[in-house]
């Protein structure tokens, strides 16, 4: 773990071994120019201009386009990592993955070799990023060190890793249609979390969730494909898979409330909902909304829960639509990550919405038992 976390420091610590930001737009035009490397190194058309839903269908599109065209346009990649040094990259990429998120990596399990190996080296990419403003050092991240971190994002995607981690990354996007822009879209919602602690609208949260989880979806169906047998637009596919990534998100968020408020000042549900509901911010950052002396939530906060609850399981059932799309291996795990999820948010209910001093939280037993019902819904 150590070892892992210092590689993350050090990743945000070192010097720039990119080109400058300020030239990466100029390739803009010659992707338009260069059919050999099309879509596959399409940087954002205006990144600052868009927001919003924007942000997601730039990227949904872009990643659409690629896994489309990925027969005709392969990556060719050489990078100095090969042979043993790569496949001793992917299983500390295995390692990693199994120490911060043990049920997991059982699900990979399930997958080919080869889609498990791919998806660790996304997770890792998507935990060290997570880590930059949510770890030990998240104090010390400034705008230059997450600049720093896409800066390497685009050096892996070029073919010059910066380590070993990378590297498994770079060889995962050789193999798969995988395209760079969720990567920098979840680095753009890490630079959110740094200067932002509060969500006017649905629509601002609904952008944050993009960026770090909807970014997850986008970047690992094209690694766990879709069934062959499917012929509908793979946009369908992408879209459940984006609303799974959202669904995750709310749900971490609903999860969570009193612990960001109390420790770090922070409120995601949106301010003009809570408005709706007559609660105050105030209220939500001192907790105030339980009362410890009676153990009794307030009704206001209990109606509002249920109303952010109800959205997030319409969400999962948006999601639902696509999960029997993927390739066969993929579709166990990711059943079980939307049932395991989900429960969370029954979980929550039997807490009678106080999320402000206990945590819901999905029993072991209740997680084996989801299981073999998850098999019998990817087998449906
Ligand atoms: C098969 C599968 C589930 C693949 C995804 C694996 C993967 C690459 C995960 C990366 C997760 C990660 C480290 C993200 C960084 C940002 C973050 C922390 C997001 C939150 C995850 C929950 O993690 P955790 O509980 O550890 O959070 P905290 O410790 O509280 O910070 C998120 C809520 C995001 C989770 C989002 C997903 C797993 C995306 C799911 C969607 C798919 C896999 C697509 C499925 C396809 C269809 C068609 C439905």
């Amino acid at each position: 773990m150590s070892t892992f976390l210092s590689t993350v420091k050090a990743a945000a610590s070192q010097p720039q071994n990119s080109r400058p930001r300020g030239q990466r737009a100029k390739s803009s035009a010659a992707i338009v120019a260069q059919p050999t490397l099309g879509v596959l190194t399409a940087p954002p058309a205006a990144p600052g201009l868009l927001a919003g839903k924007d942000v997601e269908e730039h990227a949904m599109w872009l990643q659409i386009g690629l896994h489309e065209s990925w027969e005709q346009e392969k990556r060719t990649l050489s990078q100095r990592w090969q042979g043993p040094e790569l496949l001793q990259a992917y299983d500390r990429c295995g390692e990693v993955t199994s120490e911060y998120a043990k049920t997991f990596f059982l699900g990979t399990q399930l997958m080919t070799p080869e889609q498990a190996k791919a998806i660790w080296a996304i997770y890792v990419w998507c935990r060290r990023t997570d880590e930059l403003v949510d770890g030990p050092n998240a104090s010390r991240i400034t705008p230059a060190a997450l600049d720093r971190w896409e800066n390497r994002l685009e050096a892996l995607f070029e073919g010059r890793p910066y380590d070993a981690l990378d590297a498994a990354l770079t060889d995962t996007i050789s193999r798969f249609p995988v395209h760079i822009q969720p990567f920098r879209d979840m680095i753009g919602g890490m630079r959110m979390d740094l200067v932002k602690s509060r969500y006017e609208t649905y629509d601002e949260l609904y952008d944050y969730c993009y960026r770090v989880a909807g970014t997850v979806a986008l970047m690992s169906v094209p690694v766990m494909g879709v069934d062959k047998s499917y012929k509908g637009p793979l946009e369908t596919v992408y879209r459940s898979a984006l609303a799974l990534g959202t669904a995750n998100q709310l749900t971490n968020i609903l999860r969570d409330v009193g612990e960001d408020a109390s420790q770090r000042n922070r409120i995601y549900v949106p301010l003009d909902e809570l408005a709706a509901f007559k609660i105050r911010e105030e209220e939500v950052l001192n907790g105030t909304l339980f009362a410890a002396s009676t153990g009794r939530i307030d009704d206001r906060w209990r109606a509002f829960m249920q109303f952010q609850i109800a959205r997030a399981r319409q969400i999962f059932t948006d999601a639902e639509e696509g999960v029997n799309q993927l390739d066969a291996e993929a579709r166990w795990p990711v059943w079980t990550a939307l049932v395991l999820y989900r429960q969370i948010l029954d979980a929550i209910e039997a807490n009678d919405y106080n999320n402000f001093t206990r945590r819901a939280y999905v029993p072991k037993w209740r997680k084996l038992v989801s299981l073999p019902a998850a098999l019998l819904r990817a087998r449906m």
